[in-house]
């Protein structure tokens, strides 16, 4: 079996910008691509849905390609990850197989990986979604996994509908899950923090007129700037 596609792990994202991810959401971060230009915003498909969605994933990434439901690679990259890294596997969306269930993730979980996202099925529900590894899946299937290889660890992927570079941004909430490339992330942070600030401002404005309309005081305007100035521009 060639190995030849296995590549070594990239260098981990700095804490630095992972505290200040913690601060921001998926959906925020899509903000911030869409203000400049980046491809379907990092947005993965819909239909890949959290085990529980009480989680929330950051990670780098450590991509993994397979198809036809074969999860050899991905126990390799399991056996061979570190800690803070989120395992990306381009399954494909094969759905005639899982790719893996409860016993690989709880190996995730022992060597300290940071998530997992399989474009892909899963099984074993009930014990993967008790795992505190937040897993995403496109859905479940019972029928067990094919064992063939080699694949490839840390090459360029397409996940569930964004190209994975290894090493770029993994952000995953109960809304979805968010790829950041690696050369952006600087330019993508300051971009989203700016729409967090955006945002606490209309929540104080609702806030606010609320509370006006509770003590049935002179009503302040409501809706943003943008749609005033769009609706005076029609
Ligand atoms: O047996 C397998 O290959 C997949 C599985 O169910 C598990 O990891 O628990
Ligand atoms: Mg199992």
């Amino acid at each position: 079996m060639s190995k030849a596609n296995y590549k070594s792990l990239p260098d981990l994202i700095s804490q630095e910008v992972i505290d200040r991810v913690k601060k921001l959401s998926p959906a925020q971060l899509c903000d911030g691509m869409e203000a400049l230009g980046i491809e379907r915003n990092g947005c993965m498909d819909a239909s890949l849905l959290p085990l529980d969605s009480d989680k929330v994933l950051i990670g780098t990434a450590c991509t993994v390609d397979t198809e036809d439901g074969d999860n050899f690679p991905i126990h390799v990259a399991i056996y061979q990850g570190k800690p803070g890294y989120v395992l990306v596997v381009a399954g494909k969306g094969y759905t005639e197989r899982c790719y893996m269930g409860d016993l690989m993730g709880s190996a995730a979980e022992a060597v300290g990986l940071s998530g997992i996202i399989i474009d892909g099925y899963v099984r074993d529900k009930v014990g993967l979604s008790q795992l505190s590894i937040p897993i995403y899946a496109k859905g479940l299937m019972q029928r067990s996994p094919a064992k063939r290889g080699p694949g490839e660890i840390n090459t360029v992927v397409t996940c569930a509908g964004v190209k994975v570079t290894p090493g770029d941004l993994i952000v995953g909430d109960y809304d979805g899950v968010t790829v950041v490339p690696r050369d952006r992330i600087e330019e993508v942070l300051a971009a989203a923090e700016k729409k967090d600030a955006y945002e606490a401002k209309r929540r104080e404005t609702i806030a606010e007129y609320v509370k006006c309309k509770n003590e049935q005081k002179p009503l302040p305007e409501l809706a943003p700037a943008w749609v005033t100035e769009m609706i005076t521009n029609k």
